[in-house]
């Protein structure tokens, strides 16, 4: 099956097959897009054969071809942070902040995580996949064309592997590329408070191994964390995670500078994720690793706390990388068009940055770097038309407004 894309006013993100593959970018490099005015792009059973200038295209036969005039075409989103598998929203408690309550306090008192946990452990597994799987064709629709989902609203073996079949499931009904991370560690369930050891031994001990087993995992996940858990606890987990062959891919930083940055970086994670709390000493760590800065400003603006300093990292010479966090708590959208947004408008990363971040980044965050997250030849064919408009920067601009016209998988 051929499809051939003609007459599109930009394309974006591209790379020639003789160029060398970027696999990240960062700093001073993440100002630039390269793209393509006028161009013919061309899909073969769903990976990108070839592309060039209307000036210059040869003769082709294609199966189907698309007119483009006045419409863009980037890469589809690669969206590394989501915990789109849960069972109920959690509005009561968006009601409770906006009283004053603060997201840390709500957990406190047995909210947040644990409510996502009660409500998650009395539903089935099918219910669970029909929801998520809702979800997941939504973000799809606005551009998402792969994504990571993480476990963590089980925190116990049956919840957690309930949790991680039906990623597995959705995987195998969806046409993109899914990731699953492990989260038994998101927070500590109400039994185990005061012998929080006894959690950990738990998911070391009888849940990795599960998980193992089934092969269900790609990633050891840790939310490293002031009131949930150390970096004591965080480095035997990730060492665990680590004999199974499970990369760690952490949440770190997001309400106190807590070391999960530095911790994150010393037992090679793929990425740490939040980063709102970050100084000199986390950039430190983080230059000369190759451990991915993965930035979730959804989470900041829907808790309305600080926002992660992009520019600093980035003008640091390091990658970011953005992700939507999509969960029930403290991002309840999956939005990636309205993520560019907030990046730009509260980060004050310019729609080059916000882009780069959310695709060869997000890719690279994934370990897709191969096949997702530029217009390569050779990679997949995952690509947004976007509806008619003249530049990148109108995607952000345009807020709250879905830029997708059709998404090609
Ligand atoms: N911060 C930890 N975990 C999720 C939120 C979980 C929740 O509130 O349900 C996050 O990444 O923001
Ligand atoms: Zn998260």
């Amino acid at each position: 099956m051929r499809t051939l894309i003609t007459d599109i006013s930009l394309l974006h993100q591209v790379e020639y097959a003789t160029d060398a593959p970027r696999t990240r970018v960062a700093g001073a490099d993440m100002a630039t897009v390269p793209m393509l005015e006028n161009a013919w792009l061309l899909t073969e059973n769903g990976l990108i054969h070839s592309f060039g200038t209307m000036a210059d295209m040869p003769d082709m036969h294609a199966d189907e071809t698309i007119d483009a005039t006045g419409r863009m075409v980037l890469p589809a989103w690669c969206d590394s942070h989501t915990h789109t598998v849960y069972a109920a929203p959690r509005d009561g408690e968006f009601v409770d902040r906006i009283k004053g309550i603060s997201y840390e306090e709500i957990a406190r008192r047995g909210g947040g995580i644990l409510n996502s946990a009660r409500k998650l452990n009395t539903m089935s597994e099918d219910e669970l996949y029909e929801q998520s799987l809702e979800r997941l064709h939504k973000v799809m629709a606005q551009g998402t064309g792969a994504i990571e989902i993480k476990s963590g609203y089980g925190l116990c073996l049956e919840g957690e592997l309930k949790m991680l079949r039906v990623i597995r499931r959705l995987r195998e009904s969806v046409p993109i590329p899914v990731k699953a991370s492990f989260l038994a560690a998101h927070a500590y369930p109400q039994e185990y408070k005061q012998n929080k050891e006894a959690y950990v031994d738990l998911i070391i001990n009888t849940m990795l191994p599960a998980v193992a087993a089934e092969g269900l995992a790609d990633y050891m996940d840790v939310f490293c964390e002031e009131g949930f858990f150390g970096v004591p606890e965080t480095e035997r987990l990730l060492e665990a995670g680590w004999k199974y062959g499970l990369k760690p891919k952490i949440h770190a930083n997001q309400l106190h500078y807590s070391g999960g940055v530095q911790t994150g970086v010393k037992h090679n994670a793929l990425s740490v994720d939040h980063l709102e709390c970050v100084g000199d000493a986390e950039i430190a760590a983080l230059m000369g690793s190759s451990t991915m800065p993965v930035l979730l400003p959804g989470a900041a603006f829907f808790l309305g706390i600080q926002y992660q300093p992009a520019r600093r990292i980035i003008d640091a010479g390091l990658p970011v990388c953005l992700a939507s966090d999509h969960n029930p708590g403290s991002c309840p959208s999956g939005n990636v068009p309205l993520l560019l947004t907030i990046a730009c408008t509260q980060l004050k990363m310019t729609p080059e940055e916000a882009v780069n971040a959310v695709t060869i980044n997000g890719a690279a965050a994934m370990e897709l770097e191969r096949e997702m997250g530029s217009i390569r030849p050779g990679k997949r064919a995952n690509l947004i038309l976007t509806n008619k408009m003249h530049s990148l920067a109108y995607i952000p601009y345009d807020h709250g407004n879905n830029p997708v016209y059709r998404h090609i998988i």
